[in-house]
Formats: structure tokens, C-alpha cells, sequence
């Protein structure tokens, strides 16, 4: 592998792969990396401590059919046009994505080997070429929850999931912080009078909340101080399609699309900035131990995190807050359901940019380069 090729590298998730490439010293073991842009082909490529090339055109298929490898976090309309295109011409190379577009396609893996590097060796080894990220959630509750998975223990799972405003774009992020802006805007003078009524301040803020000057380009409604309980579009059985992927995209990781395991739940949007939280309740095989399923949870990656079940470190630790900007996965709230001792409870958090999209693409590059 010599020439690898970034598309997207500026945008959102790029710019978290970046930084994560810089931090594990990636761009060392890459001979030519190459840098392409949608928009600005001939300006000057980003800073990586090497020499390279002026920015190449990203539509244009014979300077990316040069690459070894691409690994592309543009989008899956950029997938699109581009992807179908590229291999027609021939192409043998590898393609990494963040995007969505190809993720169930028979001739694709998706990608998260802390969990499945069995199935993307098996893949290599059968000449795949296409290696695609999972979607947030899924790969999050997976870092999570993979010992579970990993010991044959889960029968199924509902995950209700918390998910945070940069999933829906670095737009909505901004939106996020502008409407929480306008809120304490909307209400400061009563917020300076420890007097003033609490119940005036509530009716001032759902008056801002629902007006018509309430910034909600993005998002379409309001998400600071409420939440959305519906993300991505329909699809059957009254779904949305971020519901349907828990369940697909699961059992495509785990190579258990012939046997699947159900997993179902609601998918909600708050008004948190780039951590992914998800509620768990797991319908285990057998009763198993509580220490015993604490000690699998753990063992199953140097990320994932055990958060015993107590107030004051589960109020410290297991937290977007806290998890925001690092690869840890805590897994807490674990304890048995009053259903019964095979019903688990679990609360997980993760950072969504980084196992949720940047990571797994940056780890499978590697994985290539080592190859
Ligand atoms: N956001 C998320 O949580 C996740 C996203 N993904 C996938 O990754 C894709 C990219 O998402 P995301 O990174 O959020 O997209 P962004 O909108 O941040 O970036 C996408 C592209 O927009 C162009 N762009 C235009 N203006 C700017 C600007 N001011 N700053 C930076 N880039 C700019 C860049 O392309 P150019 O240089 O060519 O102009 C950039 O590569 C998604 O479509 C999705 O498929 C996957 C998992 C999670
Ligand atoms: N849909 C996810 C983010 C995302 O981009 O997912 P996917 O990679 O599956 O399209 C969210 O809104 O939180």
C-alpha cells in the first residue's frame, strides 16, 4: 500500500480522523498520502508533518483510481456519485467510508475490529475491497456490550438511545448551543432576581421555545430543553431507519445475519454535543452472576469501562460530559431487572465522532498498512 487518498478529511468526522491519524503517528507508515477536496482542488492540502501534494479533485475518477486505498468521510451523496463510478473503471483499490450508502451491500463489511476482526480478516482474505463504518449507535452499544455478545449470552436486546446533536451535523450543534442561547437569553433579568417566580420563568421559556423567532433551521424543532424522539427517515413496521439499523447493522458486525439476534428500541435525539448514550435492557440466555457478567462486560476491549452501580460515580463517570472527546466506553447501571435474574439493566455512553465514526475507519487503514 502506498498511495492512500482522503476525501472528506475537513468536514466534521475528517477533522476528528485527523487528529486521531496525527496523535497515533499514521501518516508515518503512508508513502504518498493524498489529499482531495469537493471544492477547493489546487489549494494547499492540511499539515501532517510531511510534504504532499496540492488538493486533487474528489469527482475526478483518474487521480483517484491512482490510490491504493481512499478512505472517504465526505457522505453518502459524494459515495454515490463517485463510488459506482471508481470501480467501473476498474478499480481494485481499497475504499474505507464513514457513510452509510454501502454498509449493507453484500460485497461490503463494516468495520469495527476491537468486536469483529475475525469477520474483516475472513473479508480480506476473500479479496473484499470495500470496508465501510458502522453507524454511531450501533458500533457504540457494540464497544459496550461486546463480551456479551462475544460469550453467546444475549437473546435480545431493547436499546433506548440518547443520542447527541452532532450526529445530525456540525450545523446542529451549532443550532443546539444557539437555542440554549436564546433561552437563558429570554429569561436573564428573572434569572438575576432570586425572587422572581419560577413558574413565569417556565412560561417565559416555552413562550421562547415555541415562538417564531426560535433558531430551528437545522434541527426543525425545538431540542434544547426538550428532546425529538424520532431520528432518519420511516421505514416499515413504524421504524425509524436509525431504529431498523440497530438491528441489521448488529448483526452484519457480528456475522449473524443468518441466525440474527432481535434488537429493537426508540432512537432520541437530546440536547447533548457528541456523546451517544443508550439505555439497555438485555434478555440474557441464562441467568449469569451480576460479578460474573461485570468481569465479561470488561474484558471485552481496553476501552470499554465498568461503572459500578453506585450515585456518586455513576453521577461522575458515566456521563456525556465526562466520556466527550475520549475513545472510553463506560457501561454501568448494571444490575438484574424485576422481570427476572436473565433480564439485565445497562446504561452505556460513548463519544459518537470518535467510536461512533472516526476510530474504526483510522483502525482498519492501519490495519491495511500492516497487511
Ligand atoms: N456526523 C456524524 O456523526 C457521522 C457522520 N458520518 C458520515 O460522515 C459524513 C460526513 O459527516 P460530517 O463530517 O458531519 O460532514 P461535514 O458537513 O462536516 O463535512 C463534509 C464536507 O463538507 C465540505 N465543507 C464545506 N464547507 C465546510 C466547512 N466550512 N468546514 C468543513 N468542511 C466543509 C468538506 O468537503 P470539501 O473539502 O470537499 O469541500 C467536508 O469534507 C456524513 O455524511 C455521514 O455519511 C458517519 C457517522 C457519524
Ligand atoms: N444517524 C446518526 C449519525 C449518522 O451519521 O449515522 P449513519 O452513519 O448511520 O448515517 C445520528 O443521527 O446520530
Amino acid at each position: 500500500m502506498k498511495r492512500v487518498g482522503f476525501v472528506g478529511w475537513r468536514g466534521m468526522v475528517g477533522s476528528v480522523l485527523m487528529q486521531r491519524m496525527l496523535e497515533e503517528g499514521d501518516f508515518d507508515h503512508i508513502a504518498e498520502p493524498v489529499f482531495f477536496t469537493t471544492s477547493q482542488a489546487g489549494a494547499a492540502g492540511p499539515n501532517i508533518g510531511k510534504d504532499i501534494p496540492a488538493l486533487k479533485d474528489a469527482r475526478n475518477i483518474d487521480d483517484l483510481k491512482q490510490m491504493d486505498a481512499i478512505i472517504s468521510c465526505q457522505g453518502g451523496d459524494y459515495t454515490t456519485e463517485v463510488y459506482g463510478k471508481l470501480r467501473e473503471s476498474g478499480w481494485q483499490g481499497y475504499w474505507i467510508d464513514a457513510a452509510s450508502t454501502l454498509r449493507m451491500q453484500d460485497d461490503s463489511i463494516i468495520i469495527l475490529d476491537p468486536v469483529n476482526r475475525q469477520v474483516i480478516d475472513q473479508g480480506l482474505a476473500k479479496g473484499i475491497k470495500t470496508y465501510v463504518g458502522g453507524n454511531c449507535t450501533v458500533s457504540l452499544m457494540l464497544m459496550g456490550l461486546g463480551g456479551l455478545f462475544r460469550e453467546n449470552l444475549v437473546e435480545w436486546i431493547s436499546s433506548m438511545t440518547y443520542q447527541a446533536a452532532s450526529g445530525a451535523g456540525a450545523q446542529n450543534m451549532r443550532e443546539l448551543i444557539s437555542q440554549m442561547g436564546q433561552i437563558e437569553a429570554g429569561v436573564q433579568s428573572e434569572l438575576a432576581d432570586p425572587a422572581s417566580a419560577i413558574l413565569e420563568i417556565d412560561r417565559k421559556v416555552a413562550e421562547t421555545m415555541r415562538g417564531d423567532t426560535f433558531k430551528t433551521d437545522h434541527f426543525g424543532v425545538p431540542l434544547a430543553g426538550s428532546l425529538i424522539p424520532w431520528i432518519d427517515k420511516a421505514v416499515e413496521a413504524g421504524q425509524s431507519k436509525e431504529e431498523w439499523k440497530g438491528f441489521v447493522e448488529t448483526n452484519k458486525i457480528l456475522g449473524l445475519s443468518d441466525a440474527p439476534i432481535a434488537i429493537d428500541g426508540t432512537c432520541v435525539r437530546i440536547g447533548a454535543m457528541r456523546c451517544h448514550s443508550q439505555a439497555f435492557t438485555i434478555k440474557l440466555k441464562k441467568d449469569v452472576p451480576l460479578d460474573e457478567i461485570e468481569s465479561i462486560i470488561a474484558s471485552a476491549n481496553d476501552w470499554v469501562k465498568v461503572i459500578p452501580n453506585e450515585r456518586e460515580i455513576t453521577m461522575r463517570e458515566l456521563t456525556p460530559t465526562k466520556v466527550t472527546g475520549t475513545l472510553s466506553i463506560p457501561v454501568g447501571r448494571l444490575r438484574k431487572m424485576k422481570m427476572g435474574p436473565d433480564f439485565l439493566n445497562a446504561f452505556s455512553v460513548g463519544d459518537q465522532l470518535l467510536w461512533g465514526a472516526a476510530e474504526p475507519l483510522r483502525r482498519m487503514l492501519r490495519i491495511l498498512l500492516q497487511a
